[in-house]
């Protein structure tokens, strides 16, 4: 049996480790902060980012990233733009890493997988995304998700390892594709709740899903990911899921901007992460420089940085010239 670790006690990794502990495994869970630790070892709950959910007595959570050094594989699910450093604290080499956050690093514009492969060159990796929201996840309700992994055997005993009943990881090769639809549905769903919060209506919010798709896709196939990988859990699926509810912090972000709030209120203060707002302007230079049109990546970049008011970024959304789909 192959034992398992996650880096990064938020919502997402405190889930996966239920779901890693689900069968009664030992599940060491690394966490940053003290009251997250003792909360989950005293109480077996996350009271700070998972509240609500009766968590394994099997996780045990540790505050040193020398308590992974056993294990045979890593669930790594920090935010991403706190990857890099989580990851040169990590006293390991040639342990695969399967990487679950979703964003693109500002500074450099690297997705996950190549963090990583800066990080630790020696370790396989994997990426598992999808339109998996955590507290549904670790309540067990019925969720399928994207694990890609080059290495097929590799990849194919890491899903068997962490498939639950209600939990089923589809097998792909398409690491850039999985990561890609991730990071960027998350600055499409800030697009979605200004429409939501602007009183735009459902007709608008059809029409952002369906264009930023078509953005994501541009974007993913400039950067070598493959169309069924786009149009399956980790894009597609991961998209409409983001963009139609509020239980999606980013939707919820731009909820808030769409009813006139500042992005600097609203992020002042959060200790949850909103990835979008982190990637909206990294991916927009990328997709400048590798020249792909993405419209309405632009319009949330505007907004956010206070560049446009929402009915000036939805104007110019409109007002663009007519064109075939
Ligand atoms: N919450 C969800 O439903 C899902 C989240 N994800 C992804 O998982 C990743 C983690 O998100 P959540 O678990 O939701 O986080 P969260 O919003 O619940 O918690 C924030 C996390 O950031 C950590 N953090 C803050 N400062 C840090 C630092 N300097 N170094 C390292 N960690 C630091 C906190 O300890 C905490 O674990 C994100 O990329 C997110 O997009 C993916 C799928 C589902
Ligand atoms: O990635 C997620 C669901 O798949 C969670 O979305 P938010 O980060 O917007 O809450």
């Amino acid at each position: 049996m192959m034992k398992l670790g996650v880096v990064g006690g938020g919502a997402w990794g405190t889930a996966l480790a239920q779901v890693a502990a689900g069968g009664g495994e030992s599940v060491t869970l690394w966490v940053l902060e003290d009251e997250v630790a003792t909360s989950i070892n005293a109480d077996h709950v996350n009271a700070l980012y998972l509240n609500g959910i009766s968590l394994s007595p099997a996780i045990r959570a540790t505050r040193e990233l020398a308590d992974l050094a056993t294990c045979d594989a890593l669930l790594v699910v920090t935010p991403a733009q706190h990857l890099r450093s989580v990851l040169a604290g990590l006293p390991i080499f040639n342990t695969p890493l399967i990487l679950c956050a979703k964003g693109i690093e500002a500074g450099t514009g690297l997705l996950m997988t190549q963090v990583a492969a800066e990080a630790k060159p020696d370790a396989p990796i994997a990426v598992l995304s999808g339109p998996t929201f955590a507290h549904e996840v670790a309540a067990g309700l019925p969720t399928a998700i994207t694990l890609a992994c080059a290495d097929a055997v590799l990849g194919q005993r890491i899903a068997e390892r962490i498939a639950r009943p209600g939990f089923r990881p589809y097998l792909s090769d398409d690491l850039i594709g999985a990561e890609i639809g991730g990071a960027v549905k998350n600055v499409l769903a800030i697009a979605c709740g200004v429409a939501e919060g602007a009183g735009l209506g459902q007709n608008a919010r059809a029409a952002l899903i369906s264009r930023g798709f078509a953005e994501m896709t541009r974007f993913g196939l400039a950067r070598g990911a493959r169309i069924e990988t786009l149009a399956g859990l980790s894009g597609l699926g991961d998209l409409v899921l983001t963009c139609s509810s509020t239980s999606s912090r980013n939707f919820t972000l731009g909820k808030g901007l769409g009813e006139g709030m500042s992005a600097s209120a609203l992020l002042a203060h959060r200790r949850t992460v909103a990835e979008g707002a982190f990637t909206a302007p990294v991916l927009r230079d990328v997709a400048r420089d590798a020249g792909v049109e993405m419209p309405i990546v632009e319009g949330v970049c505007a907004l956010l940085e206070g560049k446009v008011s929402v009915s000036e970024m939805i104007d110019a959304l409109l007002a663009r010239p007519l064109r075939p789909e």
